[in-house]
């Protein structure tokens, strides 16, 4: 049976990962890990858990996401997001695992008006989006073998997220500014992990950067409007601009992403925004989380 280990288990990718583990357990014995378990910054304790589990694949969940703290904490969201990348593709190479990473859209400035492509020039504007593109690089440089997938706006069930948030703000404000002049692709991390699997259980071994989300674009203004009318809020909303809603980190006004390289590889269709936002709720209106 193949081997794999999944690094940031307790995070919201995680998490979905856990839930999907078990329509897979015929095929592949999953390990998961948190950062107790296994730090990624710390290169020999990624090698030594390398050589208790002998993964066959690696799926990178973790990551420093903290995107306003990271304007002050450099080190961290570095350490994290780029030299822990790089040690765990190297420890992959050396171990012939191959590595799934996750990254961002935020790896973009925003300023266009097209979806980008895979190779499109990369230019962040924070140091959250810095990290993940030097990321990607050290990934790539240590082990040319690694599938990296951006992938934006993620929400779930699970631990903290704009729904979450929204759904939280709603039950205890009367009106809320939120901004309408930021562009994206909001997407369930229950679709990513599905993607994820997609890619291990098609045997392929296509290698590079992919894009995932669901699709179409949004705003963060029309996204939290979805979220008031699925869950049945009486909340007053209202759009606001970037400069109305000033944040440490400075985030892309456009940072949509072109979803056909991962469709044409790999057969991955990407689902429409709303329909899985209305999945997310469902499930939280039941858990009561
Ligand atoms: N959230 C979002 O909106 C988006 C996220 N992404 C990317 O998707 C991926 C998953 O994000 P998401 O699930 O939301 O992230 P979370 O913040 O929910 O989880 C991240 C996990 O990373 C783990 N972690 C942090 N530092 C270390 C470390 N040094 N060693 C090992 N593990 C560590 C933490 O583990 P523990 O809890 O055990 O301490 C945490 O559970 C990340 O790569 C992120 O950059 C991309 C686009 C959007
Ligand atoms: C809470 C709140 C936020 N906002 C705005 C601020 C910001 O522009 C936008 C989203 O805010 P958040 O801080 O929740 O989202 P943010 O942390 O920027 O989300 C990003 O996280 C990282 C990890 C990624 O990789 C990105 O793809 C993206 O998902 O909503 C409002 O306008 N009003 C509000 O009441």
């Amino acid at each position: 049976m193949k081997r794999i280990l999944v690094i940031g288990g307790n995070g919201q990718l995680g998490h979905c990962l856990q839930k999907l583990a078990p329509k897979y357990h015929d095929l592949y014995d999953f390990n998961f890990t948190g950062s107790s378990v296994l730090d990624i910054t710390d290169y020999k304790q990624v090698d030594l858990v390398f050589a208790e589990y002998q993964p066959d694949f690696v799926i990178n969940a973790s990551a420093y996401t903290a995107v306003d703290l990271a304007e002050t904490e450099v080190e961290n969201a570095f350490a994290v997001n780029a030299e822990g990348v790089g040690n765990l593709a190297s420890v992959c190479k050396d171990n012939n695992a191959i590595l799934i990473h996750v990254s961002t859209d935020y790896v973009f400035d925003g300023e266009t008006n097209l979806n980008y492509a895979e190779d499109d020039f990369t230019n962040p504007i924070g140091v959250y989006g810095t990290s993940k593109r030097k990321g990607e690089e050290l990934a790539l440089d240590n082990n040319p073998e690694t599938v990296i997938l951006r992938t934006s706006w993620l929400y779930s069930e699970f631990n903290k997220n704009f729904v979450k948030t929204m759904l939280h703000l709603f039950e205890v404000k009367d009106q809320l500014g939120i901004v309408g002049d930021q562009f994206g692709q909001p997407t369930n991390a229950n679709d990513l992990a599905e993607a994820i699997m997609d890619i291990i259980d098609s045997g392929k071994k296509v290698f590079g950067i992919y894009h995932f989300s669901n699709y179409p674009e949004t705003t963060w203004f029309d996204f939290a409007n979805k979220i008031k009318e699925f869950s049945g809020s009486e909340i007053k909303l209202k759009s606001i601009t970037t400069e109305e809603f000033p944040t440490p980190a400075k985030r892309p006004k456009r940072s949509t992403m072109s979803l056909d390289k991962i469709e044409n590889d790999y057969n991955i269709e990407p689902k429409h925004w709303e329909k899985s936002l209305r999945d997310c709720i469902e499930i939280l209106k039941l858990t009561n989380a």
